[in-house]
Formats: C-alpha cells, sequence, structure tokens
C-alpha cells in the first residue's frame, strides 16, 4: 500500500518503520514545518492516511481527507466531542475513516474484558470502581482516549455509573470523596516523565480490591495495530471504529 502520514512524532516514525517492514510504501510525511505540502493532490496518490498529530489540526487533516476522498486511520485522541459530526460527514461524502483512542492489540483485548468485567460486577455493589491512567509529561489531553474508552465501557455494564470526571496529577485518590457523586466514575490521570501508557482499573471493596491494568512497555504495539487498521481498511466504506475491527464478538 502507498501511506500517506500526517504528524510525524514519536507515533509517525514508529509507524513509518513497521509499515516499511510489512512491505508498504510512505509516500507523504507531514510535520508541522512542511504543512504546505499537504495537498488535495499528493493525499490522492495514497492508499490511506494514517493520522497522529495533535487534538488542533486533526479535523483539520479529516476534511483534507475527506476532500481527497481518501481513507483515514486517526490515532489523534482529545477530539472526541466532534465525533458525530465528523461520522455524519463521513458517511454523507462517501468517505472511509476508521478511529480508537488505542490501535495496541493487547489494549483491545483489555478493552473487552473490562466490558465483561463490568456487567460482572454489577452483581456486586459494595465494590466502588475507580480508573487511573498514567502517560509522559508532553501528552497533551487528559483524560486519555483509552482511559475514555475503558470508562465508557464500565458506563455501559454498571446500572449505577452514568458519566466520569477526571483528575490530574492528583497524588493520592480518596474513592469515598464527597465531591464524586455515586453515578460517577472517576479517572484519575498522572503525568510521568516517558511512561507510554499505563491503565488500570481498580474495583475495591472492604476486605479485598480487584486490580486489572494494562502497561505498554514501548509504543509499538500502537504501531503494528494502527498499520493492520490501515490493511484492514483497504476496500471498505464508512466510518469505524477499533470495535468494527477487533471483533471478539465469539468471546
Ligand atoms: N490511538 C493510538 O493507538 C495512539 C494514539 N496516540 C495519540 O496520537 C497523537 C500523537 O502522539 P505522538 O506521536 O506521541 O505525539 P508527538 O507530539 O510526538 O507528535 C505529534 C506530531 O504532530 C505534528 N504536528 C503538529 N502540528 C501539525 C500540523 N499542523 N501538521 C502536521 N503535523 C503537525 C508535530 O510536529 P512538530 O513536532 O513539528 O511540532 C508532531 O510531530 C496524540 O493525540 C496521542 O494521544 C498516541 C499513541 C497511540
Ligand atoms: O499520548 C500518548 O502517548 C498516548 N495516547 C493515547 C491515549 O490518549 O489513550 C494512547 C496511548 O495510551 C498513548
Amino acid at each position: 500500500m502507498k501511506i500517506a502520514i500526517l504528524g510525524y512524532g514519536k507515533m509517525g516514525r514508529i509507524i513509518e518503520k513497521v509499515a516499511e517492514n510489512r512491505n508498504h510504501e510512505i509516500i507523504l510525511k507531514i510535520g508541522s514545518s512542511n504543512q504546505n505540502e499537504l495537498t488535495t493532490e499528493a493525499l490522492k496518490k495514497a492508499d490511506v492516511v494514517i493520522e497522529f498529530s495533535t487534538p488542533d489540526v486533526v479535523l483539520h487533516h479529516i476534511h483534507e481527507c475527506f476532500k481527497a476522498k481518501v481513507p483515514i486511520i486517526v490515532g489523534t485522541t482529545g477530539w472526541y466531542e466532534h465525533l458525530q459530526a465528523i461520522e455524519k460527514q463521513c458517511k454523507e461524502t462517501g468517505n472511509t475513516l476508521l478511529y480508537a483512542s488505542n490501535f495496541s492489540i493487547g489494549v483491545n483485548v483489555f478493552f473487552h474484558a473490562n466490558r465483561l468485567l463490568a456487567k460482572l460486577m454489577n452483581n456486586y455493589p459494595n465494590y466502588k470502581v475507580h480508573t487511573e491512567e498514567i502517560h509522559h509529561t508532553r501528552k497533551m489531553d487528559s483524560p486519555s482516549g483509552t482511559a475514555i474508552t475503558i470508562a465508557e465501557g464500565i458506563i455501559e455494564g454498571l446500572n449505577n455509573k452514568q458519566e466520569w470526571v477526571n483528575t490530574l496529577n492528583v497524588e493520592q485518590i480518596d474513592v469515598s470523596d464527597k465531591t464524586i457523586q455515586n453515578n460517577q466514575l472517576l479517572i484519575a490521570s498522572k503525568r510521568i516523565e516517558d511512561v507510554p501508557g499505563t491503565h488500570t482499573i481498580q474495583y475495591a471493596s472492604e476486605v479485598d480490591c480487584i486490580e486489572f491494568k494494562h502497561t505498554a512497555l514501548n509504543r509499538d504495539g500502537f504501531a503494528l495495530g494502527t498499520v493492520l487498521a490501515a490493511e484492514w481498511v483497504q476496500g471498505k466504506k464508512g466510518f469505524y471504529s477499533e470495535k468494527d475491527m477487533f471483533n471478539f464478538d465469539m468471546a
């Protein structure tokens, strides 16, 4: 496949290596210093675009891909308040977009197990749930997109949780904090130098504690999942998320 990479930072660079190892060709790389090279003509030469930039440019990149009618894989997080509008535009213009807060295979297994666990824990209301995410200090958004997907899975499964709330860099988490209402799920975000991404779900009772954790050891898993997504989307039309790509219905 001919691939264009929009956002050539930590992820863009690793994706380039993984894609080339899988015999794909990178025909365009756009960072903030060569934005002027991002033209409809250049994009049209790609079979697929892979987008890992920042929350403030991702929408511009999506619109450029829609204009060029080239399928786009979106890894950037921090823009999900626009999801419904983008889905509508994607479908109305006959385009293809696949987004995921996390493309790692391990995290997607974790997402699925989280949804199953939340349904099970619905029967045990004496366990108080909260989630935690830790990322490097250069991360622009909080909570992480992955933590939002996890929170949505818990809210879907647990009858008594309706929305998530976020704290950033609060050292000691007090789950009985009176400012957090019973129908709210806490996502505690922490920023620690160089951490690629760690997500924990904790169900705590008075007598024990269940902890469920995913630790990314580096960024290679995110990159491999992204290239697999670019391969998966070939020949497909429409608006997709990681749930369509990782089909765990048999479990
Ligand atoms: N879905 C997933 O699996 C994963 C998602 N992510 C998400 O991906 C995004 C990127 O992460 P990461 O690579 O670590 O971040 P980086 O900050 O390393 O890279 C972002 C890149 O975007 C570039 N950029 C900024 N403005 C523009 C512009 N106008 N046009 C083109 N490029 C631009 C920056 O260029 P410059 O350096 O020149 O400023 C930078 O290289 C984040 O939102 C992160 O949360 C990360 C990992 C996995
Ligand atoms: O910014 C990052 O680094 C990451 N961002 C994604 C997120 O917001 O969930 C995925 C991964 O955890 C790394």
